[in-house]
């Protein structure tokens, strides 16, 4: 009965106004009625998976469900290289643009490390065509995140510092493994660099302005439970329940007509998102004149070599 009532507004209200997104909301509803009778806590039944993968990035997509789990793949500590956010694009347009799939779940195949951030030796020692080709795909990446149509769950199972809490923030929903042993937040200040205006606006748009400016000023790295506490993550569950979790709340989510969210995501995140869009090339250029100052080559020559140095 539920199931029916829940169809019935989708359907409803799919009229002239929501055109695009018409066609993709009757196949989405044949999807959402499979999905609510899924126990939620079970993997994907192997015959419905259609895995694919590139190098760095593995995405196993469950068609009856309609829900891919992309992780990242760049050992040792899944640095957000060029070629992985090359990688990501292509994948991420693959799976926007089949209209089956209405959900990704965004985790780590690397146990530990969800993502170490933007990888430090992509912005340091190369010309400036190389940085500048570098911020383009960072900002492509965080662009496809943050708007996209799909619902976006991050299973953060591990550190997620910089640029990795950054795919963590463009997501609708985290869930963090609640291991003391893991930090997220950005950082960048303790490599000091600055976060761009857009890493920034994500974080006040979810943790609010007073504890942005303090987390961004000092580089707060939070402990799970921190990192709750401020809102800066929305879940902590055990080791071994990320992805369960990932996927009982994906469930929950998929029962709201996709267009009505889909049109309340754009409603929230588009200033955010347009912000950037609008000075695009100027951040740009901002990026490549910033981190080809010689005291910010120094100073990340110092930070990985702090990293290779430190005791472990
Ligand atoms: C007026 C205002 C103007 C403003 C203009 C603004 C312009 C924009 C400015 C620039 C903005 C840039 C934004 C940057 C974002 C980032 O994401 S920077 C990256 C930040 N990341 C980090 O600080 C994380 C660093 N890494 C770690 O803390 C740890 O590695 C780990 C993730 C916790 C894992 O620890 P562990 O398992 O112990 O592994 P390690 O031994 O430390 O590392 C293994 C090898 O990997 C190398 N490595 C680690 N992180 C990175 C990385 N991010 N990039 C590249 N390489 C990395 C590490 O050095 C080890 O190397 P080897 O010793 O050679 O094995």
């Amino acid at each position: 009965m539920a199931l029916r009532a829940v169809s019935a507004l989708t359907w409803g209200l799919g009229g002239p106004g929501v055109g695009p997104l018409r066609s993709g909301t009757f196949l989405r509803c044949a999807t959402q009625h499979r999905l609510e009778k899924m126990p939620s806590s079970i993997g994907f039944p192997e015959a419905s998976r259609r895995p694919f993968s590139s190098h760095r990035i593995l995405v196993d997509v469950d068609q009856s469900h309609g829900v891919a789990t992309m992780k990242l793949k760049n050992p040792p500590v899944n640095s957000l290289s060029l070629e992985l956010l090359t990688e990501f694009v292509i994948s991420w347009e693959k799976l926007e643009n089949d209209k089956s799939c209405r959900g990704v779940i965004l985790t780590s195949n690397s146990p530990k490390i969800f993502s170490a951030g933007l990888d430090i030796t992509d912005m340091y020692g190369k010309n400036a065509a190389h940085y500048a080709e570098f911020w383009k795909a960072v900002q492509e990446v965080w662009l496809k995140l943050y708007t996209s149509n799909m619902v976006v769950i991050a299973a953060i199972n591990g550190s997620s510092p910089a640029g990795g809490c950054l795919m963590s923030l463009a997501s609708d929903y985290r869930i963090m493994a609640d291991n003391p042993k893991y930090t997220i937040g950005l950082n960048e200040t303790l490599l000091g660099i600055v976060a761009p205006f857009w890493f920034k606006d994500n974080l006040v748009n979810t943790i609010g302005n007073r504890a942005s400016e303090h987390a961004l000023q000092r580089g707060l790295l939070f402990p799970p439970a921190d990192a709750l506490k401020i809102g800066l993550v929305d879940q902590i569950v055990p080791e071994d329940k990320v992805q369960s979790t990932a996927l009982s709340v994906m469930s929950e989510w998929l029962k709201i007509p996709d267009h009505a969210r889909q049109l309340t995501k754009t409603m929230m995140r588009k200033p955010t998102a347009d912000r950037l869009l609008k000075q695009r090339e100027a951040d740009i250029q901002n990026f490549v004149s910033f981190i080809s100052k010689d005291s910010i080559q120094k100073s990340l020559h110092m930070y990985l070599k702090f990293l290779k140095e430190r005791e472990k």
